[in-house]
């Protein structure tokens, strides 16, 4: 992780008012800086001085997504990564029309979401409950349709990870099942994506696959030193792995396939 830590990119994250100081916390300790701003007054003028923008729309307003898209576009501007997290996806139709009306305004880099949700933006019914995946089909088929489709880097997160463009594809079989019990690490993820492809606008593809087997052997890694005690110690064992574990140690361990 020297590398981002070296480069401390600024991300600017407009998330959910369950995840902001998880969120926050997760990206010091990798080592980049986060910064959470939401008036339509300002947000341009964040989105301009950030080297990556999360869009994370757990708990929609009306208000903030107008200026999601405020920043969102100040981001396309400049050519800065921008994120898309549709939590909740296909759970109610208000959140359905905030995500398209973001898609139609503004250039998105690369969604990030669990299974469940990708499939909701793709206009499949019944796949998501509250903000949980309640989907079968296999990951790397629906991440390809999503990219195709949406003509953007996808992300689906689950028990394997997949990134691709719709034409290469990468999955990732790190992680732990304990993950999915701590509120906010999907979200936190979203936010550690915009990190990496922050500081490697090269290759995306690649920058996502290593920033998500990184974050899954971190959680690998604190598993094994909370399991006989509980959740919240995993919690923060988490967190310190992400502040600990160095991408030179980490990497021996990633589970990365190119299909
Ligand atoms: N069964 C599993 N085994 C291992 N890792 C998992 C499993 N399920 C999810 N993960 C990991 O958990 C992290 C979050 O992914 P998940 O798909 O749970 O996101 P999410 O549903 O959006 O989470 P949240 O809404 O709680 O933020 C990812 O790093 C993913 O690889
Ligand atoms: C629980 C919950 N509800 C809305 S957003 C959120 C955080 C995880 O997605
Ligand atoms: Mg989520």
């Amino acid at each position: 992780m020297s590398t981002l830590r070296q480069q401390n990119p600024l991300i600017h994250c407009m998330t959910n008012l369950v995840v902001t100081n998880f969120t926050a916390n997760g990206l010091l300790a990798i080592g980049a800086s986060p910064v959470m701003a939401y008036a339509k007054e300002e947000t341009h003028e964040m989105a301009e001085a950030a080297d990556a923008l999360l869009l994370n729309i757990g708990t929609p307003s009306e208000t903030v997504v107008e200026s999601m898209i405020h920043a969102g576009q100040a981001a396309n501007k400049k050519g800065t990564p921008v994120i898309l997290d549709p939590v909740g996806a296909g759970a109610t139709s208000f959140r359905n029309e905030m995500i398209a009306r973001i898609l139609q305004h503004v250039d998105i880099t690369l969604i990030r979401g669990n299974a469940g949700e990708i499939a909701a933006i793709l206009g499949e019914v019944g796949t998501v409950k509250g903000v949980d995946a309640q989907i079968k089909t296999d990951p790397v088929v629906l991440a390809k349709r999503a990219a195709e489709e949406l003509k953007t880097l996808i992300v689906v997160t689950g028990e394997q990870d997949v990134v691709t463009d719709g034409s290469r594809t990468v999955t990732i079989k790190n992680g732990h099942e304990w993950l999915t019990r701590v509120v906010g690490t999907g979200c936190l993820l979203g936010g550690v994506l915009a990190a990496y492809l922050a500081i490697n606008r090269d290759d995306k593809i690649k920058a996502a696959a290593e920033g998500l087997a990184y974050y899954g052997v971190a959680a690998e890694r604190a598993y094994a030193k909370a399991s006989d005690r509980g959740v919240a110690s995993f919690q923060l064992e988490f967190l310190d792995a992400l502040s600990t574990l160095s991408e030179e140690e980490a990497e021996s361990f990633y589970r990365m396939e190119w299909l």
